[in-house]
Order: structure tokens, then C-alpha cells, then sequence
């Protein structure tokens, strides 16, 4: 269902929600990490997805493992690198990726900025090796509250340059939008674009906060933005894109099943909204199985994936000239 003449593009994968089983096994015995089990088919459930939690921060829990092994910063860039290659493997022309770097050093107490150095460092090191174009996302981890954020802040800012936004990830229902508008205020200050986890497992309102508040012009998840008409007019009329992430909803229980998922609605109303992975380590899922379910368990047309494979190059922060020239790539 992918259409080889648009450029494949994944804006919503989170770094440190894909890393190899194979490699949190590595890292776990190369540091004398105690791991949760004695194989690495073992292992595998312990950080993938087996069926469905029953919410967000269940799935969350899923993540931890694949920071716990993350025990310098070796090991950090180490994932950042087998990310790149995981991405171009899938055949991404473009990813943006993601990443909490206060999630990443908790464990360890490595320096925050050095983390973010790492992953800049390990992707740099993939991208001699793979043909695919990234950039950089940071993260702030809400779940861990407000002064934290301030330090994992500082600690993107300090490397600045390197990064196209901000995000804000984790448990949207314990920690609202609100906690962190000092924090997004000071990432547009920076000139850093902004992307919101929002209307996932809270409501439209959390929507509307993060677009009016945190200065979001793009949406993570945006689920619940179908019980309010109005915010479908805005998002449609102000392009903004939702990232959709199919089998992430539901893997949380955003949605009770693939049928149930509402991007049919989104294209309808004419709201810009894209297919992406999410954590593809712990969904066990590539961008070639969102396109395959869209089609066969969503029920889209083939024009109607072909749009998403577009929006997803539209709402890409990106430059028109990086636009134009990921768009021509695709032509030779
Ligand atoms: O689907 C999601 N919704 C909300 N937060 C998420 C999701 N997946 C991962 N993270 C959060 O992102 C950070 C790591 O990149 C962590 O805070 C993790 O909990
Ligand atoms: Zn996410």
C-alpha cells in the first residue's frame, strides 16, 4: 500500500521506544545489568507489546528496559545508530526522530546534555552507512514533572541546532499541557518547531491546550479531536497535522480496534494527518505494516493511503526547498 513515487516519511518514532531486543540483551551483559530474563526470546515480552495494555502508561512500561540497559554513552549512541539504520532498513526516505534524553540518562545518571550529544554523534555515525534522511526531535518527559523538564530542556537547548522541535511525551492524564507552558514558551524562543502528545488518553481540550498554550503545530496521537467538530474545522483549516499511530492506539486502548480507528474522519474533514510508527521496538511493527492495516483493517482506499503518504511529506519539518528536494528524489 505504499506508493513508490511519494517520498515514505515517519515523523512520530520514538528512539528509545525502538531498541533492539537483541541489543537491550547485549548492553544488559556487556554492563552487568541484571535482566528480567535468561534469553533473549525471554526477554522479548518484557519490552514488547504481547496483545493490548489496558492504558498509555501501561504500554509506557514497556519502554523502561530499553533506557535501563543504557549505561554510558557509548551504549546511548549505539541505539541512536541502529535507529538510522532500522529507519533506512524499513525503507524511510525521511524520519524524524525522537528521544527524552532525561528518560535515557535517569537510570545511570549520565549528563543530559551529553546524551543528547550521543544520539547526535550516533546518528551522524548511521548515516554514513545508511541512505536515509533524519532529523531530530527532543522530548520533554512530562511524567517526570516540571523541574525535570527544565533540566532535560537545558539540556536539548544546549544543542540546539541540532534539533527541529520540541515534544511532550509520557502521561498526558497525570501531567496537563499546562505544567509546561514556561518550558515551550523558552523552546520557541529557541526557534524550535512544536509537537504535542495530545488527545490520546486525555480529551479535546488537551488539544486545543497544546495549540493555543505550548504553541503546537502538530499534534502526536490527536484521537479524541472527533468529538469536537470545531477543532476538526481548526486543524483542517490551520494545517494542522496529526501524527497517527494506528497500532500504538491499540496497544494503549485508545481505540478498542483497528475498525475503530477514526483517520477516515480526519481525511474527510480535510485535516492534514499522517501515518507513523510511534515505538516500533515495542509495537514489534515497521511503517510498512501502518500502511498494510490502513488499507485492510481501517478499510482506507488506495488514494486515501497514497493522501496519507503525502500529508506526512507536507506536515514534515522540513523547509519547502528540503520538501521540494525529498519530493524530486523520488522522480529520478
Ligand atoms: O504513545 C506514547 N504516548 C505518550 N508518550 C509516549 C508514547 N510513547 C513513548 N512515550 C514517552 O516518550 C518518552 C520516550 O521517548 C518517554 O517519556 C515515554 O514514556
Ligand atoms: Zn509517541
Amino acid at each position: 500500500m505504499i506508493d513508490k513515487n511519494i517520498p515514505l516519511v515517519d515523523l512520530h518514532r520514538h528512539l528509545d521506544g525502538n531498541v533492539r531486543v537483541n541489543s537491550i540483551w547485549e548492553l544488559g551483559h556487556q554492563h552487568g545489568i541484571a535482566l528480567p530474563a535468561d534469553s533473549v526470546e525471554a526477554l522479548a515480552p518484557f519490552v514488547q507489546i504481547q496483545g493490548k495494555e489496558s492504558d498509555l502508561v501501561g504500554f509506557l512500561t514497556k519502554l523502561d528496559w530499553m533506557v535501563k540497559v543504557l549505561a554510558d554513552l557509548d551504549a546511548v549512541k549505539r541505539v541512536a545508530y541502529e535507529n538510522v539504520a532500522d529507519a533506512a532498513l524499513s525503507g524511510l526516505d525521511y524520519a524524524e526522530l525522537r528521544f527524552s534524553p532525561y528518560y535515557m540518562a535517569m537510570t545511570h545518571n549520565l549528563p543530559i546534555a551529553g546524551v543528547v550529544e550521543a544520539v547526535i554523534d550516533g546518528v551522524n555515525a548511521g548515516l554514513k552507512d545508511y541512505q536515509v534522511k533524519v532529523n531530530l526531535i527532543g522530548i520533554l518527559s512530562r511524567s517526570f514533572g516540571q523541574t525535570a523538564c527544565q533540566q532535560e530542556l537545558d539540556g536539548l537547548l544546549t544543542h540546539k541546532d541540532k534539533l527541529v522541535g520540541l515534544d511532550l511525551a509520557g502521561d498526558e492524564l497525570g501531567f496537563p499541557g499546562a505544567l509546561f507552558n514556561d518550558h515551550f514558551t523558552q523552546a520557541r524562543d529557541a526557534g524550535l518547531n512544536v509537537t504535542v502528545h495530545a488527545g490520546e488518553a486525555d480529551n479535546a481540550k488537551s488539544m486545543w491546550q497544546a495549540i493555543n498554550e505550548l504553541g503546537a503545530t502538530r499534534i502526536g496521537h490527536g484521537v479524541k479531536a472527533i468529538h469536537d467538530p470545531q477543532l476538526m474545522e481548526y486543524l483542517a483549516k490551520h494545517k494542522i497535522g496529526i501524527e497517527s499511530c494506528p497500532t500504538s492506539n491499540l496497544h494503549t486502548s485508545t481505540v478498542e480496534s483497528y475498525q475503530a480507528h477514526p483517520i477516515k474522519l480526519f481525511l474527510d474533514a480535510g485535516v492534514l494527518i499522517g501515518l507513523n510508527t510511534d515505538d516500533p521496538g515495542v509495537s514489534n511493527i515497521t511503517i510498512a505494516h501502518e500502511y498494510q492495516v490502513s488499507r485492510s483493517e481501517i478499510g482506507l482506499s488506495t488514494s486515501e493511503c497514497a493522501q496519507l503518504q503525502r500529508n506526512g511529506v507536507e506536515m514534515a519539518f522540513l523547509s519547502d526547498s528540503e520538501r521540494k528536494a525529498l519530493y524530486a528524489s523520488k522522480l529520478v
